[in-house]
């Protein structure tokens, strides 16, 4: 059971068009104040489909790109020429960005599956400034964010970061593909997490999970209704 924690904030827009707007425009400005007090930027993107516009939008921003460092918060353990690549979602979708230099760590390593490749991406991974500015996320249906799908195997180990390593492999339920995803010590070493939803289904999940109740079934909780780093939901219908 987990609940108690501060309240995230929640940003809700008429549409999707102002959403991307104003959150592109937020994530801008903390890059600039990023690089203004550290010298650098570093941020943890979501994949899926939902950020593609706002990063496409961000890519057309006058930013200090060569001094951002971009990370995924979980991968497909597919090869960046599949249709399925959260980093080459990233690629495309903020290709002038990659242009003026921004350094894209991806979390697809060697390796057959997503447990070959732990420690290898865990050690890639340590390339990234930490703590991270940001960490951008999305939700399902089913309430999982990353990778912490409800039911899938690993999922305690994602979100306890119990192997020491800053990745875990997880296997949602159903024959989904083994993915590897950034634990939750490991998304929480930010200063800020942003959750992206759009759509009044993936809005009656979020209701529900703001409120107390067990991680398992509704893996969004675990980042809801932590402590440690504060919480913004960035929401359009
Ligand atoms: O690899 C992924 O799919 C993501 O990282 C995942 O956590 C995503 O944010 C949600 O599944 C929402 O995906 P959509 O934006 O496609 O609904």
């Amino acid at each position: 059971m987990i609940g108690g924690g501060t309240m995230p904030t929640i940003n809700s827009h008429a549409d999707k068009a102002s959403l991307v707007t104003a959150l592109a425009d937020h994530i801008g400005g903390l890059i600039r104040d990023a690089v203004a007090a550290y010298g650098r930027a570093s941020l943890v993107l979501s994949g899926g489909t939902t950020p593609a516009d706002l990063f496409a939008r961000l890519d057309g921003y006058d930013l200090p790109w060569d001094k951002v460092y971009l990370t995924l918060s979980d991968e497909r353990w597919v090869d960046l020429d599949d249709p399925a690549s959260n980093e080459a979602m990233v690629r495309r979708t903020l290709s002038a960005a990659v242009a003026k230099g921004a350094t894209v760590v991806g979390l697809k390593s060697v390796g057959a599956t997503p447990a070959d490749g732990l420690a290898r991406t865990s050690s890639r991974l340590a390339t990234m400034p930490r703590p991270y500015d940001l960490v951008l996320l999305g939700m399902g249906e089913d309430s999982h964010t990353a990778s912490f799908f409800p039911g899938a195997t690993g999922l305690a180990e994602a979100l306890s970061g119990a192997l020491g390593l800053a990745v875990a492999a997880v296997t949602p339920a159903g024959g989904v593909p083994a993915r590897i995803t950034l634990t939750l010590p490991e998304l929480l070493r930010s200063r800020a997490v942003a959750l992206l939803i759009t759509g009044d289904k993936k809005k009656a999940v979020l209701d529900a999970a703001l409120k107390p109740g067990p991680v398992e079934p509704a893996p969004v909780r675990a980042v809801l209704h932590q402590t440690q780093v504060p919480v913004s939901i960035w929401w359009a219908p």
